[in-house]
């Protein structure tokens, strides 16, 4: 419509997510300085970013900010039910457009794909048009997790051999969203066997936003697959220490509310996990009166749960007492299907970690005699043959996403201030960066953290030259040496 390609739930909610964004940008003080700062030089002009994260409100204040800097940007969310509609439609629609004539960002994105509209939309992604229409493709990447960093480079692997692998229908090793992704790479490659290979030529670079994404990053880094730089925004400590903890310290109870609205206070809450996304949401619900056991593999976190007074046990021995058990952990397989048979009559299971993969739906499925009832949207009970039931939230996804609103604008305003920095750094410098991932500099960290503790009404305390070179830092910072842990 109006030239512009879309595919989104409702363009009517533009209005209602006009509203909201309007009211998150006052929430989002690190976008907006950058927006101030970067409004004359627009020092992302001519940067093409296929975007896939979370279609949200605070991401819609995001995608106009790259915008107001000169991008042009194709969107799409990087989970099949953390989209928000009216978000969407707003940034589709853009802040002068119309439902009629929309005049914003091409978004492909609803709350509620199927896995195969989910990576048809990750497809669009990647199909940028130039003045005369013609399709090029994008030359940075904003990921999330690394879905989109994972197309191109599977289908840059596919290409090279011109073959894309069959798998076995009966290998229960392979999921069904992998055998999606090689139906759509084995359609590119029929119809163009040069087409990924020509898109990661493009490509500057790749600026990720979470955990598990970076794990995958440096996966490919080891093994010298890396197609173009990356930066780790995830590991900004404005990020993970802000976002992965207090963000979901939010959220989590926020997903719990909306979808299951049980009495949080006096119950036994199982956290697997105790990382910053893990601290977050153990400090979350003990806030509400649960007892909070954690499970750890690493001594460190557990020793930090001990002295925080949470119980550190094996999920195994705990799990037959819990009322509500969340996995945290950007790890496979934690509870299994033989850990769901031993859970409580209508014990909530629930995971904030990237991928589904913490938790065996699909083995939960497989159970013989297994029954599902949809209670509302992102909410099933599972009832066992024994009669005992599960009350699953988001099918295994991430519940703060899937069930409510996911983490609030301010600590988004982090994370993202990060993310519009990187892409600043890695359109207009690439050449000064190999096939690697890097992290910003903590300069740039500390930039960051300024501008929120200012918005808090935070008052700083000035360093006297004196006491600087006591401590052997500058006054005006970088305030820590690069090992320092936060
Ligand atoms: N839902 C959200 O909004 C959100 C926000 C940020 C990050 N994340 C995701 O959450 C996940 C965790 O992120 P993080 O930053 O906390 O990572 P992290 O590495 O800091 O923490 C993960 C913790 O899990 C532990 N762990 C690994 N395997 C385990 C096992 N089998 N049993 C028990 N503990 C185990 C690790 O030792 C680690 O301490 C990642 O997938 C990340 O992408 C989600
Ligand atoms: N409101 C929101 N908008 C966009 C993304 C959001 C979000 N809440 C959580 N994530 C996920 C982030 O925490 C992401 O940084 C991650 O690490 O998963």
């Amino acid at each position: 419509r109006n030239g512009l390609e879309f595919a989104v739930a409702d363009l009517g909610l533009a209005d209602f997510g006009r509203k909201e964004i309007r009211l998150a940008e006052h929430e989002m003080p690190g976008l907006m300085a950058l927006r101030r700062e970067y409004a004359e030089a627009r020092p992302l002009h001519g940067a093409r970013i296929a975007g896939s994260l979370h279609m949200t409100v605070q991401t819609a204040v995001l995608i106009e900010t790259l915008t107001a800097l000169g991008a042009d940007v194709r969107w799409v969310s990087c989970n099949i039910f953390s989209t928000q509609d009216h978000a969407a439609a707003a940034t589709v629609v853009g802040p002068t457009g119309t439902p009629e004539a929309p005049a914003g960002v091409p978004v492909f994105a609803w709350k509620g794909e199927t896995l195969e509209e989910y990576w048809w939309c990750t497809e669009q992604l990647f199909a940028f048009r130039d003045e005369n229409g013609a399709v090029v493709g994008p030359n940075m990447i904003l990921d999330d997790g690394g879905d989109a960093t994972l197309l191109v480079h599977k289908g840059v692997e596919f290409e090279k051999t011109g073959v894309v692998p069959t798998v076995d229908d009966e290998d229960l090793t392979v999921s069904d969203e992998y055998r999606i992704i090689l139906d759509t790479l084995r359609r590119s490659l029929a119809a163009d066997g040069q087409y990924w290979t020509r898109v990661a030529s493009d490509i500057r670079g790749v600026t990720e936003e979470t955990t598990t994404g970076v794990h995958r990053l440096y996966q490919l880094a080891e093994q010298e697959l890396l197609l173009f730089p990356a930066i780790n925004v995830n590991d900004s400590v404005t990020k993970s220490k802000f976002d992965n903890k207090y963000g979901i310290r939010h959220s989590l109870i926020d997903g719990l509310n909306r979808g299951t609205d049980v009495l949080i206070g006096g119950k036994v809450a199982v956290v697997a996990g105790y990382g910053d996304v893990g601290k977050g949401s153990a400090e979350a619900l003990a806030g509400q009166g649960a007892r909070v056991i954690v499970s750890e593999v690493d001594p460190i976190c557990a020793l930090q749960a001990l002295l925080e007074g949470y119980q550190v046990a094996r999920l195994e021995d705990v799990i037959g007492q819990a009322d509500i058990v969340i996995t945290t952990t950007g790890n496979k397989d934690i509870v299994t299907v033989d850990l769901m048979k031993k859970m409580k009559h209508q014990a909530i299971l629930g995971n904030v970690g990237h991928f589904d993969n913490e938790i065996d739906m699909a083995g939960l499925a497989r159970i013989p005699g297994i029954k599902k009832i949809n209670i509302k949207p992102q909410v099933d009970e599972w009832i066992f043959p024994d009669g005992r039931t599960m009350i699953v939230l988001s099918e295994g996804r991430l519940m703060n996403l899937g069930n409510a609103t996911g983490h609030p604008s301010f600590v988004m305003s982090n994370s993202f201030a990060n993310q519009t920095i990187a892409q600043i750094e890695l359109f207009t410098k690439h050449e000064e960066y190999e096939k690697d991932v890097y992290r910003l500099p903590k300069i740039l960290d500390e930039k960051v953290a300024r501008i929120h503790v200012q918005a808090l009404g935070g008052e700083l305390t000035k360093l006297s030259k004196d006491q600087a070179e006591y401590i052997g830092v500058d006054v005006e910072g970088p305030f820590k040496p690069e090992h320092y842990r936060y």
